[in-house]
């Protein structure tokens, strides 16, 4: 079967059942992977959350609006108040977002629902990192002015990449992403759209900061989230609950100090790139609410969204105590975190 024709079956079509769509999921196309990863059986993803996301979710059931997107080309807009960042829309057709979603459920990395979070390190097993970085650059997501060169032109582009399932209502803390990282930072929207804030950040980061960070980012508001954590594959929800890295119904949330200065709208389909002031001066979160506003007095409610945030390990951050010092954490490219 045709890719087109896939797509159609599964967000074109109105009168597919799910067993019919299970079946495309599991079977339809060949795999470019090589991974050794145990595959949900297709049994399981009946009760998949993801899975019924897709089917949920208004683009899969072929909305106008939302076809015609699939036929925009791609817009690169820079934010006017926040150096380094820039939101790229019509990125991702629905085919390019149902083969990512397509990976991510048949790896089953977020267990059914019963983990937010997922990471993968190293090239070798993301097939979708390949595919991502290719429809990056063919789109000219990755081009000057928005990405500059002195980070894109390094090998690998990414060599990790964390998956975030959020449940309406869910959030992440406003951070800067860790000191571990290199400037560049690229987040893809999937599934559904939501509201990412921005904060300046009370205790801004330097790329000539320490790779393993420092005390400043334990203390104040601003946090620097590990959600990289090099030291774990999956996070749980339960530890995301004790860590605080990702915030989740089952604790208070700690309001920022500060309102967001500004909102962005991230529809799926969308990539969010970061660099120089908007990567360490700048906070990025997205509130615990079930709607957003996406204009004034219109709101819109949230439905189950997935992201992957693309990111590259600074030199140093290996030899500080990278995947090394957590082989666990290399096995399949994720690992369970305890
Ligand atoms: O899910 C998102 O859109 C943001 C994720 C994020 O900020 C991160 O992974 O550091
Ligand atoms: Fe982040």
């Amino acid at each position: 079967m045709e890719m087109e024709e896939l797509n159609q079956e599964l967000f074109g079509s109105s009168d597919s059942d799910s067993e019919s769509v299970i079946d495309l999921i599991t079977h339809s196309y060949p795999r470019e992977t090589s991974h050794e990863q145990p595959r949900m059986p297709a049994s399981d993803r009946q009760d998949d959350p993801i899975f019924h996301s897709i089917m949920d979710s208004s683009f899969e059931r072929g909305d106008t609006d939302d076809q015609q997107q699939d036929h925009r080309r791609p817009v690169h807009s820079s934010h006017p108040h926040i150096p380094g960042l820039v939101l790229h829309t019509h990125v991702l057709t629905h085919l390019d977002q149902s083969r990512l979603m397509e990976q991510i459920t048949e790896h089953n990395f977020f267990k059914g629902g019963q983990q937010n979070q997922a990471m993968c390190f190293g090239p070798k097993e993301l097939i979708w990192i390949q595919e991502l970085e290719s429809r990056l650059w063919e789109t000219g997501v990755l081009d000057e002015p928005y990405c500059a060169s002195s980070w894109t032109a390094r090998m690998p582009l990414f060599d990790q990449s964390i998956m975030n399932l959020y449940q309406p209502g869910e959030g992440i803390k406003p951070h800067v992403d860790l000191a571990r990282f290199d400037d560049g930072i690229v987040i893809v929207s999937l599934v559904s759209g939501i509201n990412m804030d921005f904060y300046p950040a009370l205790k801004p980061m330097s790329p000539n900061d320490p790779p393993q960070g420092d005390d400043r980012s334990k203390s104040g508001n601003t946090s620097s989230i590990d959600n990289s954590s090099a030291s774990s594959g999956m996070m749980s929800r339960v530890s995301a609950c004790n860590t605080t890295l990702k915030t989740s119904p089952c604790i208070a949330p700690e309001p920022h100090s500060q309102r967001p200065a500004f909102s962005v709208r991230l529809e799926p389909g969308s990539v969010v790139t970061m660099q120089g002031a908007a990567r360490y001066e700048w906070e990025h979160g997205i509130q615990e609410v079930t709607e957003d506003e996406t204009s004034p007095g219109e709101y819109v409610k949230r439905q189950i969204r997935v992201s992957i945030t693309l990111r590259k390990m600074r030199q140093q951050a290996w030899e500080v105590g990278g995947l090394n010092s957590h082989p666990g954490a290399l096995k399949n490219g994720v690992a369970d975190r305890t």
